[in-house]
């Protein structure tokens, strides 16, 4: 069918990023639910997980693994990764700083009922104190729509994901950054994105225990 074959555990995980910049470059997917140990080791046995591990896309006759390099796969094939080194650095430089608070909220979900006030508590300090104000300082710096470029790339993609998850945090986290909230109904309202946020799409819900009780169950963790 030539579409790409997304295989992951029915849950954001490593996998949502991959899926939110899929849907942005308007890229119709399959998804290769992975609901039983069985289903993870006939991957592995079949030779398809380089590392034993997933996010796994099959992907123009490729079998990938590692988020960050099918990350990079799809922002190079579908222009979404700058028009020169610089932009590509800079690109570079916030999709990182974007990954790190992200892993920071994905860690959440695992994270024990005793620890997880604290855990929430640097979530808001880091995303209020380092990582909002960061990237207002970018857009005031050159009052354009978008992060790089002057044109849609990977980081407003992946900002916009990040955005949604501190919402669902504390939706208060967003008030103090007009320019960053301004971005995000901008991007909001892009036709691919749009689609992507309405009910019945392949973006998935909050991680809930049901969801993690079906990973722990692939995964034994
Ligand atoms: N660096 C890898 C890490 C992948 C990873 O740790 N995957 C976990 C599942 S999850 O963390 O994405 O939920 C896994 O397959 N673990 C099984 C194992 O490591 O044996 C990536 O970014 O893709």
């Amino acid at each position: 069918s030539g579409k790409p074959v997304l295989h992951y555990f029915n849950a954001r995980g490593r996998m949502e990023c991959i899926r939110w910049l899929l849907a942005a470059a308007g890229v119709e997917f399959e998804e290769k639910i992975i609901e039983r140990p069985e289903d993870l080791e006939k991957l592995k046995k079949d030779g398809k997980l380089m590392f034993e591990q997933v996010p796994m896309v099959e992907i123009d006759g490729m079998t990938l693994v590692q988020t960050r390099a099918i990350l990079n796969y799809i922002a190079t094939k579908y222009d979404l990764s700058g028009k020169d080194m610089k932009e590509r650095a800079l690109i570079d430089m916030y999709a990182e700083g974007i990954a790190d608070l992200n892993e920071m909220i994905v860690q959440l979900v695992i994270t024990p009922p005793d620890q997880k006030e604290a855990k929430i508590s640097l979530i808001k300090d880091r995303t209020k104190n380092r990582y909002l104000p960061a990237f207002e300082k970018v857009l005031k710096s050159h009052g354009q729509d978008y992060l790089v470029g002057n044109r849609l790339s990977r980081v407003d993609i992946h900002l916009l994901e990040l955005l949604l998850y501190v919402e669902e945090i504390d939706s208060s986290l967003l008030a103090p950054f007009p320019l960053v909230k301004a971005l995000k109904s901008r991007l909001s309202s892009l036709p691919n994105v749009k689609k992507f946020l309405q009910p019945g799409s392949q973006r998935k819900p909050p991680t809930d225990e049901k969801a993690l009780e079906e990973a722990r169950k692939v995964f034994k963790f």
